[in-house]
C-alpha cells in the first residue's frame, strides 16, 4: 500500500491542503476511501455524512494526525493548523478555569489569551470554571484556544455540538468572522446532514467515500422555515440535500441503482446518474443510510 504525506512547493500559495484519492484502512477495512479534497486560504469546506461515514478520519488525515493508507495528502510547507476535536479529554470533576484551559495544549501569554477569548465572545468568562460553561460557551473557548496558534487552517470537528439552534447560528457567524478577519481556511465537520453554513464554499458528503460535493445555495426563503427559525437563521444557514443512488451492503460492497454490485464506488465509475447538490424545500429529508 502506498503511504504518502508530503509538502509540495508546487501547490499554489493559497493552497493549504490537498487530498488525492486518499483512503484509510484499519484491520483490513476501509474507513474511508477515494477522497479528493482541497482547502485554500479563505475557503470554507464542510464535510457532512452520517455517523461513522469517515468525516473525522478524513479531517485527521488532512492535517496529518492519520497517515493515508493509499493516495496522497499535500500540505503547504509552513502550514499552521488549529484543531478543535470532536471530543476533548477533560476530567470535569477537577477544577479548571477557562484561562487554564487555554494553556493545556500549548503555552500562551495572559494578554494573548484574553485577546483570543474576547475575539471569540467569551472574554468575560476567563475566570469561570469550564464545567460551568454552556455548550456554546465551551465551543467558543475551544475556538479561542485553536486561534491562539494563529492557524492558516482551522479544523473544526462538529463545532456546534451541544449548542441550541440560536447558539448554532451565532457560532457559524463567529466562524465566518474568524475566516474574514484572519483569512484562514476552514475545514469543518457538520453534525447535521442537511444544514451547513451558507458561507461554505464546498460541501463534501461522505459515506465511506465521497458521495457528492458542491456549493450550498443559500435559498432559505420558505415561509415555514422562516417562521420556525427566523429570517436571521435563514440568512446564516443553507440547506443542502442530495440523493443517493446506491446502497452500502453489510459486507462493505456497493449495490448500484442499475443492480450491479461492486467492491467500492467512485463517482466516475459509470454507475452513478445523478450525484448532485441542490437547494430544495426546507423540510428535513433525504436519507444517507448505509
Ligand atoms: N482506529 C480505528 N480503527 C478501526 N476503526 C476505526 C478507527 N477509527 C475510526 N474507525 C471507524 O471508522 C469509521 C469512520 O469513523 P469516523 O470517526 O471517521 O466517522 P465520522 O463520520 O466522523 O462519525 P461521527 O459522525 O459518528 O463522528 C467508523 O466506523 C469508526 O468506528
Amino acid at each position: 500500500m502506498l503511504e504518502k504525506s508530503k509538502s509540495l512547493a508546487q501547490t499554489s500559495s493559497d493552497m493549504l491542503v490537498e487530498m488525492h484519492n486518499a483512503g484509510v484502512s484499519r484491520g483490513g477495512r476501509w474507513l474511508v476511501r477515494g477522497v479528493d479534497l482541497s482547502v485554500r486560504r479563505g475557503e470554507i469546506v464542510t464535510l457532512i455524512g452520517p455517523n461513522g461515514s469517515g468525516k473525522s478520519t478524513t479531517a485527521k488525515t488532512a492535517i496529518g494526525i492519520i497517515q493515508p493508507s493509499e493516495g496522497h495528502v499535500h500540505r503547504a510547507g509552513t502550514l499552521r493548523v488549529g484543531y478543535v476535536p470532536q471530543k476533548v479529554a477533560l476530567d470535569w470533576t477537577l477544577p479548571l478555569s477557562v484561562e487554564r484551559l487555554m494553556t493545556l495544549t500549548a503555552p500562551a501569554g495572559r494578554q494573548e489569551i484574553r485577546t483570543a477569548l474576547e475575539a471569540a465572545g467569551v472574554g468575560h468568562l476567563a475566570e469561570r470554571q469550564v464545567a460551568a460553561l454552556s455548550g456554546g460557551e465551551f465551543q467558543r473557548a475551544l475556538l479561542a484556544r485553536a486561534m491562539l496558534r494563529k492557524p492558516d487552517l482551522l479544523v473544526l470537528d462538529e463545532p456546534v455540538q451541544g449548542v441550541d439552534f440560536t447558539g448554532e447560528v451565532a457560532l457559524y457567524e463567529l466562524i465566518r468572522d474568524i475566516r474574514d478577519r484572519t483569512g484562514c481556511g476552514i475545514l469543518m465537520i457538520s453534525h447535521d446532514l442537511h444544514i451547513v453554513m451558507a458561507d461554505t464554499d464546498t460541501v463534501i458528503c461522505l459515506n465511506g467515500h465521497v458521495c457528492c460535493r458542491g456549493e450550498p445555495q443559500s435559498v432559505m426563503d420558505s415561509p415555514e422555515y422562516r417562521k420556525l427559525f427566523g429570517t436571521r437563521a435563514a440568512e446564516a444557514l443553507a440547506l443542502y440535500r442530495h440523493h443517493h443512488d446506491h446502497t452500502h451492503l453489510a459486507d462493505g460492497r456497493v449495490r448500484h441503482a442499475d443492480g450491479t454490485i461492486t467492491e467500492h464506488c467512485h463517482k466516475d465509475d459509470g454507475h452513478h446518474h445523478h450525484d448532485h447538490v441542490g437547494t430544495e424545500a426546507p423540510a428535513k429529508g433525504g436519507s444517507d443510510a448505509r
